[in-house]
């Protein structure tokens, strides 16, 4: 009985490309028959095709910049949507099948999502979840330097791994707009398999789907891309000159299951290096930083410290005034505007400190969408300029000087 649920939830006797998600569908996709490119392709087993091609037809370079993704409402309901898509990524939760599909299914999607709908609640903008709005602001400032940038044409498309707009819709958006030539930027500086890894699994099982396979590339990180480290050093510089300096800079990264270092998932060293070039670039003493891991989900053992035990043990240890930055997440979302600046605040003062000041993320600081900008330069060369119309010397050009920006700012090649 339980496996007979068990397969009826996950489709196992399913193809591997039926998915319900058609969100990436608008009738501009649709034949005469009524029926999708994806949907087409789905009943007869056939590959999203170019039914519309014509030999010459102007092709262009794709960015797809994606990020983790969020619910569609502050509501028990898409929230419920949200969190059974996303932690069932055997990317994300790497238990044995059956017996997670029964806790998740049978416990923490019955649970869950009420508390969560609640926090989400609190952070809700009025164009949404904050961490979809800057997204999207991120993908625009990002487009308009690449059209300054380079000489051809260049369409950025936004998607999320998670939820709306889906992965499979920010690539058709590309396809339509005849990319053949996509690069994935996955807004997390530093690379893990259940973040960067989860978001290469998508987008290639998607073009799996194509007729017309596109050339790919990803940017698997950059966690120390000279830049980002900038950007993030001079947030913290012009904060503390406007709200003053703590005795402490606490930085805090999403925590993962203490087992996937274990397995070998570069992601804690590649925190360390950050929060470690970030200190040096202020010039901070070692007794003056720490870092720390937050968002701890399930029982297990995830890295440590915990954000949050560190933050409440500070104040007896004598640290009264803390800053706390948090430059895993590219823009502020849930887990730094609720957990960090509300939640962890109010735990800091509780335990005895007198002063908690958040520094906000990245988001769409200009200093931060150049830096975008210049890594998706600096990835897209020796794309070949045949059919693209670009012109090549100019875009080498360019990837030279993007590269020269960074070797001048320390970079190592
Ligand atoms: C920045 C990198 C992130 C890593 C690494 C990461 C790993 C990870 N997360 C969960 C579980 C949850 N995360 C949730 C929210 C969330 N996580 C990240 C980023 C990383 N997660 C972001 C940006 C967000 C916020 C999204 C938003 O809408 O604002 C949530 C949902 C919220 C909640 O119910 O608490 C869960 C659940 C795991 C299990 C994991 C690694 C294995
Ligand atoms: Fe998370
Ligand atoms: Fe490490």
């Amino acid at each position: 009985m339980a496996l007979e649920l068990y397969r009826e939830a996950v489709d196992l006797d399913a193809p591997v490309t039926r998915r319900k998600d058609e969100s990436a569908e608008t009738s501009a996709d649709r034949s005469p028959s009524g029926l999708s490119s994806n949907q087409k392709a789905e009943r007869t087993m056939t590959y999203i095709g170019e039914p519309d091609y014509r030999h010459g037809s102007p092709q262009s370079l794709g960015i797809l910049i994606t990020n983790l993704g969020t619910p569609d409402a502050p509501t028990p309901a898409a929230l419920k949507r949200y969190l059974k898509e996303f932690l069932w990524d055997p990317r994300v939760v790497e238990a044995p099948r059956p017996l997670w599909w029964l806790l998740l299914n049978g416990l923490i999607l019955n649970t869950r999502p009420r508390k969560s709908a609640a926090k989400y609640a609190q952070i809700w903008g009025e164009d949404g979840s904050p961490l979809l709005t800057t997204t999207r602001a991120q993908g625009a400032a990002v487009a308009e330097r690449m059209a300054e940038r380079l000489p051809g044409p260049v369409k950025v498309a936004v998607a999320m791994r998670y939820g709306n707009p889906s992965i499979r819709a920010g690539l058709e958006e590309l396809r339509r707009a005849g990319a053949r030539r996509i690069l994935v930027l996955p807004l997390y500086p530093q690379y893990a398999a259940s973040t960067t890894g989860s978001t290469f699994d998508a987008v290639t099982h998607e073009v799996s789907r194509w007729r017309w396979v596109p050339e790919l590339r990803f940017i698997m990180g950059y966690h120390s891309d000279p830049a980002y480290v900038q950007a993030v050093a001079d947030s913290i510089r012009e904060h503390w000159q406007a709200n003053g300096q703590g005795e402490r800079l606490l930085f805090s990264f999403h925590g993962i299951p203490r087992d996937y270092l274990d397995q070998g998932d570069p992601y804690h060293c590649y925190c360390q290096t950050t929060a470690r070039l970030v200190a040096e670039n202020l010039g901070l003493p070692e007794h003056q930083w720490q870092v720390a891991f937050q968002s701890r989900f399930g029982r297990q053992q995830w890295l440590t410290p915990y954000t949050s035990e560190t933050i409440t043990g500070l104040p007896e240890q004598g640290v009264k005034s803390l800053d706390v930055v948090c430059p895993g997440f590219s823009a502020d979302c849930l887990e730094t505007l609720e957990e960090i600046a509300d939640e962890s605040r109010e735990a800091f003062l509780e335990a005895g400190g007198e002063r908690f000041s958040y520094i906000p993320s990245l988001n769409t600081r200009r200093d931060h969408t150049d830096a975008l900008a210049d890594l998706i330069l600096r990835h897209i060369q020796g794309w070949p300029e045949a059919d693209t119309g670009y012109d090549y010397e100019a875009r080498r050009e360019l990837g030279e000087q993007a590269r020269e920006r960074a070797l001048a700012m320390g970079a190592k090649n």
